[in-house]
C-alpha cells in the first residue's frame, strides 16, 4: 500500500548529489590520488581490518554529501529499528534479527516483546552437545559405526553461506586440525548429477544427512532429502533414518512427519532471513560437525564485533555504512550497474556467490517499502572470482571495457605460506603483488603519451591505451581465520542493508522468486499427467508446449 513518504530521490540531499556529480565527472583518479590528505581521510581501520576507499570516484565533499543523504534516508533510525527487533520487513510483518544470532549471551534483543538471545544460546548449546557426540563417536549410526561424513541438503540461503564459510575454513590451519578424518559436502541442486556427486564414495553407514530448510517445503530440498532418505533406507533399513538424518528448520511438525526425530531438529526463527541465516543453526550445525563448536564460536564473535561497530560507530568511520553509501553513489549517481567482488584468496572462492544472493535477493526491487514504483534502479549485479584467476578471464572488460567498481579483498598473512627457496617471492607475495597492483592499474590507466615514450608503434597506441579512472576499494584483513570470516560476512550483510535503507526499499523480502516456483508447479503437474495418463501438454503457450513435447517424446518415462 502506498503512503505519502517521500522517495529518497525527491530529497534535497539526492538532488544535491546529482548536481555534485557534474563536478566529479571532471576529475580523474590520477589527480585525486595525488592528494595524500584526501587519501588519508579515506582509510578506516577497525579491529585489525583496513579499508581504503581512496580509489572511489569521490572527494571529501562527496562523502559529506553522502552522509547528508544518509540523514535524509533516516539511516540512524532504520539501523536502530533493526537492532530493536521492530518489524522492518513490513511485507512479511517480521523482525530482521540476524544480529541476535551472534549476540553475547547477556545481550537483550527483543522480537515481539520477547528476548530472543536465550533461545539463540539454547540452540547453540544443543548444537555444541550434538556435534561433540557425533565428532567423538559417542553417537553412532545404525550399524554401530561413527558418522564421519556429513551431507548437508539445502539450497539458496540454506546452502550458500555455509558453503562459503566451509570453503574459507578448509585450509585454515586451526580448522584443518579439528576436521581430521571428516568430510562435509553440500547437496543443493535438484539435478540428479548433484545427488550422484554427493553420494559418490560415501557409505550410508558412516554418513549423517543434515536437511536444512527454513520452511521445510522447498521443492528441491525436499526431493533431495527424500532421495537421500531412500539411499539410507535401501542400505540400512527404515529404522536407520533417525540415526542418520537430522534437520534445521522453523517447521518442526514437517520435520517429524518426514521421519526425523524432533529431538534432532535444530530451530531457526521467522526473524532470520534465509540469506542472513549462516550464523544460525543453518551454518553453525554443519560447521560445528566439521570443525567443532569452538572454531565456529570464533566465527560468530567476528560477526558480532562488526555488529557492535555498525551499531555504534559514527558514520564517517563506520565500515558497512561507508561501503553502503559508496555503492549507492556508484549505482545511482555514477550509473555503474555491477560490482565485482575480487578476493585475492582462493579460500574465499565461494564468497562472491554468497554475496550474490545476500545482495541481489535483498536489493533487486522495483518499488519502495511503501509500495511506490521507483523512478531509479536499485541493487547491483554482483559477481566475482578470486584473483589472480579472474585477471586471466574477465578483467579485460573491467580495464578497457565497461566500468565496474571492484572490491579487492586481501589478507596480510596466508593460511598456507608456500615459499620455495629458489623463488624470489613467496606464493603469497606473488598473489598480493597483484592485489596491490590492480587497483592502481584501474585508477591510473595508461595514456597515449606514456605509450609514445615507450616507443609503442602508432597503430597499437589506441589498443594499448587505458582510460583509467575506474573505481575500486581495498579491504585488507590480517589473515583469513574463523574470526575474520565472520567479520567479512557481517560487513557485507550490513552494507547491503545500508544500501536498501538509503534506497528506501524492503531488503528483507523476496517476492521475485515466487512466480517461477508457481509456474514450475504447473509444469510438474503436466509432466506427471503426461507420464501417467499419456495426456498431451496443454494450457501453455506455443513455445513451452513445443519444448515440453520434445522433452516428453525423447525422454522416456523414468524407472521408479
Ligand atoms: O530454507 P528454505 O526454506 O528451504 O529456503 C531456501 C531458499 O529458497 C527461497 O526460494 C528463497 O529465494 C531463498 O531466500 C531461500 O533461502
Amino acid at each position: 500500500m502506498a503512503s505519502s513518504t517521500a522517495l529518497i530521490c525527491e530529497t534535497e540531499a539526492w538532488k544535491d548529489l546529482k548536481g555534485h556529480l557534474e563536478e566529479i565527472k571532471k576529475t580523474h583518479l590520477r589527480d585525486l590520488l595525488s592528494d595524500a590528505n584526501r587519501c588519508q581521510q579515506m582509510m578506516v581501520e577497525f579491529d585489525g581490518l583496513m579499508l581504503d576507499y581512496s580509489r572511489q570516484r569521490a572527494t571529501v565533499e562527496t562523502m559529506d554529501k553522502l552522509l547528508s543523504l544518509a540523514k535524509a534516508a533516516q539511516l540512524t533510525e532504520k539501523i536502530r529499528r533493526m537492532f530493536k527487533g521492530e518489524h522492518i520487513n513490513t511485507t512479511e510483518d517480521r523482525s530482521v534479527l540476524h544480529v541476535a544470532l551472534r549476540a553475547p549471551k547477556d545481550a537483550v534483543i527483543k522480537s515481539n516483546g520477547e528476548n530472543v538471545v536465550p533461545q539463540v544460546w539454547g540452540v547453540l548449546e544443543q548444537i555444541k552437545i550434538f556435534s561433540e557426540r557425533i565428532r567423538s563417536g559417542s553417537w553412532v549410526g545404525a550399524t554401530g559405526k561413527p558418522l564421519k561424513d556429513v551431507i548437508v541438503v539445502g539450497i539458496g540461503g540454506s546452502f550458500l553461506g555455509p558453503l562459503f564459510v566451509h570453503t574459507a575454513l578448509q585450509t585454515d590451519p586451526e580448522a584443518v586440525d579439528c576436521a581430521k578424518g571428516r568430510q562435509l559436502r553440500f547437496l543443493a541442486n535438484v539435478d540428479p548429477v548433484d545427488v550422484a556427486r554427493n553420494i559418490n564414495g560415501l557409505n550410508p553407514e558412516t554418513t549423517l544427512v543434515v536437511v536444512v530448510s527454513k520452511t521445510f517445503t522447498t521443492a528441491e530440498t525436499m526431493l533431495n532429502a527424500r532421495t537421500l532418505r531412500d539411499w539410507i533406507i535401501k542400505a540400512l533399513g527404515g529404522s536407520a533414518v533417525p540415526k542418520h538424518m537430522v534437520a534445521v528448520s522453523t517447521n518442526h511438525v514437517k520435520v517429524e512427519m518426514f521421519g526425523i526425530d524432533p529431538r534432532n531438529a535444530f530451530s531457526i526463527w521467522s526473524w532470520v532471513g534465509g540469506r542472513y541465516s549462516v550464523c544460525s543453526a543453518v551454518g553453525v550445525l554443519p560447521l560445528s560437525l566439521q570443525y567443532g563448536f569452538s572454531v565456529v564460536e570464533k566465527f560468530l564473535k567476528g560477526a558480532s564485533s562488526i555488529d557492535q561497530h555498525f551499531r555504534s560507530t559514527p558514520f564517517e568511520k563506520n565500515i558497512p555504512v561507508l561501503l553502503g553509501l559508496l555503492s549507492v553513489w556508484n549505482v545511482s549517481f555514477l550509473g555503474h550497474p555491477a560490482r565485482a567482488i575480487l578476493p585475492y584468496s582462493q579460500a574465499l572462492e565461494k564468497f562472491a556467490p554468497h554475496i550474490q544472493q545476500v545482495s541481489m535477493e535483498s536489493n533487486g526491487k522495483g518499488v519502495s517499502i511503501d509500495g511506490l514504483p521507483l523512478p531509479f534502479e536499485t541493487g547491483e549485479i554482483d559477481f566475482g572470482e578470486p584473483g589472480t584467476n579472474g585477471q586471466h578471464s574477465f578483467y579485460q572488460l573491467i580495464h578497457q571495457g565497461r566500468v565496474i567498481p571492484c572490491d579487492f579483498i586481501g589478507t596480510v598473512k596466508s593460511q598456507q605460506p608456500v615459499h620455495l627457496k629458489r623463488e624470489e617471492v613467496s606464493n603469497h607475495d606473488e598473489l598480493m603483488s597483484n592485489f596491490f597492483a590492480q587497483p592502481d592499474a584501474l585508477a591510473y590507466g595508461k595514456t597515449p603519451e606514456e605509450l609514445q615514450k615507450e616507443n609503442v608503434s602508432e597503430n597499437l597506441i589506441p589498443h594499448k591505451t587505458f582510460s583509467g579512472n575506474r573505481p575500486s576499494l581495498s579491504l585488507l584483513l590480517p589473515e583469513l581465520s574463523a574470526y575474520t570470516v565472520g567479520q567479512l560476512l557481517a560487513i557485507y550483510e550490513h552494507r547491503v542493508a545500508v544500501q536498501g535503507f538509503v534506497w528506501g526499499i524492503n531488503s528483507f523480502d523476496q517476492w521475485g522468486v515466487e512466480l517461477g516456483k508457481v509456474l514450475a508447479t504447473q509444469v510438474r503437474k503436466q509432466l506427471h499427467s503426461s507420464r501417467t495418463q499419456g495426456t498431451a501438454p496443454e494450457g501453455f503457450n506455443f513455445s513451452t508446449t513445443t519444448l515440453l513435447k520434445r522433452y516428453l517424446e525423447t525422454n522416456p518415462k523414468p524407472e521408479i
